[in-house]
């Protein structure tokens, strides 16, 4: 039987860190060899995530954690604050990382895809590994060429720390790269309530909603003649971005240099 990939989780006490542990867990071709919380130091991994992990213990030192384990891959999930940090020191050891945690900037991303290069390994940084959700993105991207007038509304959980949302940012990239910026609304329209429009990106505006009881979700709203087109995605739940987690511990074994975006690796 071939080795198999060896994966510490980042950020494995949050609610994608405890997800993806068990992903790791259930796939044949992954190990969990560590997982990584700045709290827990100490606790065994299975009284949190309700899966036994063979007496594997949480960790709060990502540099001992990456050189014990010998890992191939860190996959992180933490937050935009230590996210730039986490990568560095996964690179600086030769340990690919695959990134779900959202807010870095493109100069970043460029720089990582070097540092990638240079040490020989791949990386993916995804800012959504739903496969319906890069549907959504690739949809609206083409629904944009015809239909250029557009508004984004992004909805999460009230926990979320980032506006908007990494998806949303995606959204807007892959859009601007099909259309002309350009101004949309009327030119003399005011805010009577300050933000009342939204954030403007190349004259796109992007709305994000925060509320107890969503999950993840965005409308793309284009507007037309007569008419108006909604692309929708949904997440109801956190295992939808899990087989995107997994597939890209495996991919990332293959190419060398940062890919940003799961649409890189599926079309
Ligand atoms: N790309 C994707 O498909 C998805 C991305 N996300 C992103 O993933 C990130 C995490 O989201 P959640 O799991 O909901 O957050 P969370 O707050 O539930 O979990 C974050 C975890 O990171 C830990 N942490 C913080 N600083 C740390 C450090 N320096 N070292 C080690 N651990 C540290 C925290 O203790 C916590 O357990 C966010 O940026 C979110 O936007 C979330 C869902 C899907
Ligand atoms: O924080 C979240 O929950 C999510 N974050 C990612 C984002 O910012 O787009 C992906 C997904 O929307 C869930």
């Amino acid at each position: 039987m071939a080795d198999r990939i060896r994966v510490v989780v980042v950020g494995a006490k949050g609610r994608m860190g405890r997800e993806t542990v068990k992903a790791v867990l259930n796939d044949p071709e992954l190990e969990l060899v560590g997982a990584v919380d700045r709290s827990l130091n100490g606790v065994l991994v299975a009284e949190v995530t309700g899966v036994e992990t063979g007496g594997l213990q949480f960790s709060n030192d990502l540099d001992k954690t990456l050189l014990e384990t010998k890992a191939d891959v860190m996959v992180d999930f933490t937050n935009p604050a230590v996210i730039k940090g986490n990568i560095d020191t996964a690179i600086q050891y030769g340990v690919r990382p695959v990134v779900g945690t959202t807010g870095m900037t493109p100069e970043e991303i460029a720089a990582w895809d070097e540092s990638c290069k240079e040490r020989g390994i791949g990386g993916v940084i995804a800012p959504n590994f739903a496969i319906g959700a890069i549907l959504m993105m690739r949809f609206a991207a083409e629904a944009a060429r015809f239909l250029p007038h557009v508004e984004i509304i992004e909805m999460h959980h009230d926990q979320k720390l980032d506006a908007p949302s990494g998806t949303a940012i995606k959204t807007l990239e892959l859009i601007a790269k099909e259309r002309e910026k350009m101004g949309q609304g009327h030119p003399d329209e005011h805010e009577s309530i300050a933000g009342s429009r939204g954030g403007d990106y190349e004259g796109m505006r992007v709305h994000s909603v925060r509320l107890p009881g969503y999950v993840a979700h965005q409308q793309v709203i284009f507007g037309g003649l007569g008419q108006t087109l909604t692309i929708r995605h949904d997440s109801i739940n956190r295992e939808s971005f899990m087989p995107g987690v997994v597939m890209s511990c495996k991919e990332v074994m293959k190419y060398e240099g940062m890919v940003y975006g799961l649409e890189n690796l599926l079309f």
